[in-house]
This record gives C-alpha cells, sequence and structure tokens, in this order.
C-alpha cells in the first residue's frame, strides 16, 4: 500500500496554459513549492484541496482516491481530510479565540486522532490569547491562531498558501521555527507555497519548482537552493543545510551541532541531542582562509573545496564550497579573492562565528 504517497495528475486550463502535473511525492516533512507568480502554485494547492470542480485527472492520497475523472470521482473538500491555510487568516470576527478554536475541535477530521488541545495552544505559543477578540490580535497572533485552529481540524495533510506574506519581517521570523517545530512534533506533511527563499530555506526539506503550469524542477530544498545560479541574482545569499543537534555547553551558551562530518557551534538551543535542524547560513558571514584558523575567536572553521565561483557584479565573487555532502554558499569581495588567488578545486577553510548561523 502506498501509505505517505501523493500521486495527481492534473491538467486544468488557465487563460494562458493548461495547469499540467504529473508527480508522486513523498509526504515526509515539508514540500515547498516555488515559481515566479502567476505559474499556477495557488491552482495546485486548490485541485488538491477539491477546490478545483473543472480539472480533470487523479489524485490519490495515502492510497485513498480524491479525484478520478475518468471514473467520475470527486471528493468534496470536507471528505478529504485537509487544512488549508491561506495568506490571511480568516477567523470567525464574532467569536474570541477560544471560541474560534472550539469550533475547528467540533468539526475535527474523524479519520485521524485528535492531536492534544493543549499541545496545540503551546506550541503555537498562543496561550496568552485565548480570551481575546479576534480585533484585538496583530497581524502574526492572527496567523498563529489560524494555524491552531487548522490543526485542531485534525488534518491529514497541510496544505499552506504563502502564510507568511502578509506579515512583517520579523514576525515571519518567529512563526517560521513554530511551524517548522510543528511539523516535527505532530508529523503533518506539509505542502507550502511560498515566494521567498528566505522562507523556503528556512522550511522546507523537498521542493517542486513551477513553471507555466509545470513542474520544472524537483528535489531536496539543499540541492536545489545551494547553487550559484539559484543565487547569484536574488537579494540575500545564503545556504540552507541539515544538521543535527550534538549537545549544549549551558556554561557557555553554546550548542554543537554536527553537519555532514563537522561540528559546529550555535548559541544555546533548547532542542534535545538527535533533534534533526535546518540551518542557515547568510553567505556573506563566511570568511575564507587557506591554513586552520588559530588564535582566532571565531568558533567555526571547516575544510572545503571551491566547486565553483561566480562573479557577482564587479566587487564580489560568489563561491560554492563542497563540505562533502553538502554544499555552502559564501560571497567574498573581489579584493580578497585576488589576494588569496583563488579558483575552483582551491582548498579553502570556510570561518563563520556562532552568531552567525540560525538554527530553525
Ligand atoms: N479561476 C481561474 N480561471 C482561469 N484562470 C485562472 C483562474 N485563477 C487563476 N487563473 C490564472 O491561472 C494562472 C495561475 O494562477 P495561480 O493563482 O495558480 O498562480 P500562482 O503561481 O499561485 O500565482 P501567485 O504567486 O501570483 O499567487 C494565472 O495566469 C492566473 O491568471
Amino acid at each position: 500500500m502506498d501509505s505517505n504517497i501523493l500521486q495527481f495528475t492534473l491538467d486544468l486550463p488557465r487563460d494562458y496554459f493548461h495547469i499540467s502535473l504529473n508527480q508522486r511525492l513523498t509526504l515526509d516533512g515539508i514540500w515547498g513549492v516555488m515559481g515566479s507568480s502567476g505559474c499556477g502554485k495557488t491552482s495546485l494547492l486548490r485541485c488538491l484541496a477539491g477546490l478545483e470542480t473543472g480539472v480533470q485527472g487523479r489524485i490519490i492520497c495515502n492510497s485513498r482516491t480524491w479525484l478520478d475523472s475518468e471514473q467520475g470521482i470527486f471528493l468534496p473538500p470536507e471528505q478529504r481530510g485537509i487544512g488549508y491555510i491561506f495568506q490571511e487568516a480568516r477567523l470567525f470576527p464574532h467569536l474570541n479565540v477560544m471560541g474560534n478554536l472550539r469550533f475547528a475541535r467540533k468539526r475535527a477530521n474523524p479519520d485521524q486522532p485528535a492531536l492534544p488541545f493543549d499541545d496545540v495552544i503551546q506550541q503555537v505559543g498562543i496561550g496568552h490569547l485565548l480570551e481575546r477578540t479576534v480585533d484585538k490580535l496583530s497581524g502574526g497572533e492572527k496567523q498563529r491562531v489560524a494555524i491552531a485552529r487548522t490543526l485542531l481540524n485534525a488534518p491529514s495533510l497541510l496544505l499552506m498558501d504563502e502564510p507568511l506574506a502578509s506579515l512583517d519581517w520579523s514576525s515571519r521570523l518567529s512563526i517560521m521555527p513554530c511551524l517548522k517545530q510543528i511539523q516535527r512534533e505532530f508529523k503533518i506533511p506539509v505542502v507550502f507555497v511560498s515566494h521567498s527563499k528566505e522562507e523556503v530555506a528556512r522550511l522546507a526539506d523537498n521542493l517542486l519548482r513551477m513553471h507555466q503550469g509545470q513542474v520544472i524542477e524537483k528535489g531536496t530544498c539543499r540541492q536545489l537552493l545551494n547553487r550559484l545560479e539559484e543565487q547569484v541574482n536574488s537579494d540575500q545569499q545564503l545556504s540552507a543545510l541539515d544538521a543535527t543537534v550534538m549537545e549544549h555547553d549551558p556554561d557557555y551558551g553554546l550548542t554543537a551541532i554536527q553537519l555532514d562530518q563537522h561540528r559546529l557551534y550555535t548559541g544555546q538551543m533548547n532542542k534535545p541531542a538527535g533533534t534533526p535542524v535546518r540551518v542557515v547560513l547568510p553567505a556573506s558571514e563566511i570568511s575564507l582562509t587557506l591554513e586552520p584558523l588559530q588564535s582566532s575567536s571565531i568558533l567555526n572553521c571547516i575544510p572545503a573545496h571551491i566547486a565553483s565561483l561566480q562573479e557577482q557584479g564587479h566587487h564580489h565573487v560568489l563561491l560554492r564550497l563542497s563540505l562533502g555532502e553538502q554544499a555552502l554558499i559564501c560571497q567574498i569581495t573581489r579584493k580578497s579573492f585576488d589576494a588569496l588567488q583563488l579558483s575552483a578545486g582551491n582548498r579553502v577553510f570556510a570561518c563563520f562565528k556562532a552568531s552567525g548561523l540560525e538554527v530553525v
């Protein structure tokens, strides 16, 4: 039986092209869906949710047929056990936060075990908001309540359509670890649409990239993001890396994490040893040396090879450094590049402070 598999063949005519998709996704972790505006990301989510009645094809999720247009099968949205989180929170304005949550709980998906109410409130961080009326919540608070409400519905698949797009960057930064933690804790698979490389780098395990109604790339987030062609023209260059918590050092307020065979230090976090984590490292945080650092305050210094490089404008060079299994994107000035006489294939040491790493 194909449990944890979402398989779909979809054909949906749109104004300028057809949404034409044929995919088999292992429902494990968070799938990010990226692509330029109008390429069909929302249409894909709407087809999966059962909101597009004109779609032809088949959708099978966890061995259950949601759509088979040849056989005349079309399960309505409420029978698919899906949670849908939109850009705007869409809470009931006449109910307070608790009222919104109770309403969701009463209508929970009977095919899934209910998630413990208190655990959801705690993970989403809204315990202090329960008696508030909806109009007294900030945008970020509303979105947290919307997330909790959707979880209390006991979905077997969460679809998120740019859920952070209407929030400022600091609200996004506080909600992203919460979304990642929810996925890890409750093990609900997520399909997450986003325009933002910064969001996808923190959240997605796997990625689909769409163009004009079709999937043009599919792979792990770290494979697809940590490439020069992906980074060179974007606003912020960064790497998305996968690591595991090793141990904590409360005396120094540090946590050691393992990234491939390397041991790195970051600010202390409260995740137990063995927890998988996503590490985001801005390319400008990295310095390169030709020898291992000695007598330096910089805690992280790992050997790497320059896999490829590309000029970025007139004054910077972007390098892709191979660490073993994973690759790191690093940005240095052209002056440093010339001074070190770097070229592809060189062995270097990538150095960065513990505070330079963001761990989600
Ligand atoms: N109901 C509809 N009927 C026909 N065409 C539609 C309909 N809704 C959207 N479209 C068109 O389908 C294409 C895909 O739209 P969709 O909203 O899925 O894209 P998107 O990738 O989510 O875009 P964005 O990132 O801007 O939200 C667009 O060209 C859009 O104009």
